[in-house]
């Protein structure tokens, strides 16, 4: 019998499901990205909260929020979500790390490199906001369509406990956001 759904292989590569799938594919990224800023940072003593660098982040996402005709209130309130689940991110492996020295990281990439893809994703993840300007404006139907990215993410890219609660905190506003 021919395969009515497609094979998981299929559906990663084609990503998660429904008409914020892309964005919570890069949701998910930027997440992941948050384990690289922890793998940089563990061990040296640098902070996981770094001020002035949020301020540089937010700052670029109002900038380029305007220049694609976004509200940049709404759009830095979607990132202030996406800056506090890296945080909790970078927290927990911090702390499983400190519990399990033999799972920690045996190099550490560069952070500059890191910040580098943060701004890719920035750009991104605003294209994106900018794509789903009119499902994210229906409040249900927009609660329907996350359910269906978010669900298929979890089992799409293998997220553990703590993934999935940064990905609870970083969508957070994705429906509620007055689109532009
Ligand atoms: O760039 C860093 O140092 C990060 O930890 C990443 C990040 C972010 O998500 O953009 C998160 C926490 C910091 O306070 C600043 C920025």
């Amino acid at each position: 019998m021919a395969a009515e759904f497609p094979a998981p292989a299929a559906l990663a590569a084609s990503g998660s499901l429904g008409r914020l799938g892309a964005l919570t594919d890069l949701v998910v990224e930027r997440l992941r990205v948050g384990d690289d800023v922890a793998a940089a940072k563990f061990g040296t003593g640098s902070p996981i909260d770094d001020p002035a660098r949020e301020e540089q982040v937010l700052n670029q996402v109002r900038e380029q929020a305007s220049a694609l005709g976004l509200a940049p209130d709404a759009a830095a309130a979607f990132f202030r979500d996406q800056i506090t689940a890296s945080k909790v991110v970078q927290r927990g492996l911090f702390a499983r790390w400190t519990a399990h020295p033999g799972q920690a990281p045996t190099t550490r990439p560069d952070l500059g490199e890191i910040r580098t893809q943060l701004d890719r994703l920035t750009t991104e993840l605003l294209a994106q906001l900018k794509a789903t300007v009119d499902v994210r404006a229906g409040r249900i139907p927009c609660t329907v369509q996350l359910k269906l990215a978010n669900g298929s993410a979890v089992v799409l890219d293998r997220l553990d406990a703590l993934h999935r609660q940064a990905l609870g905190i970083a969508v957070h506003s994705v429906c509620a956001v007055s689109p532009a």
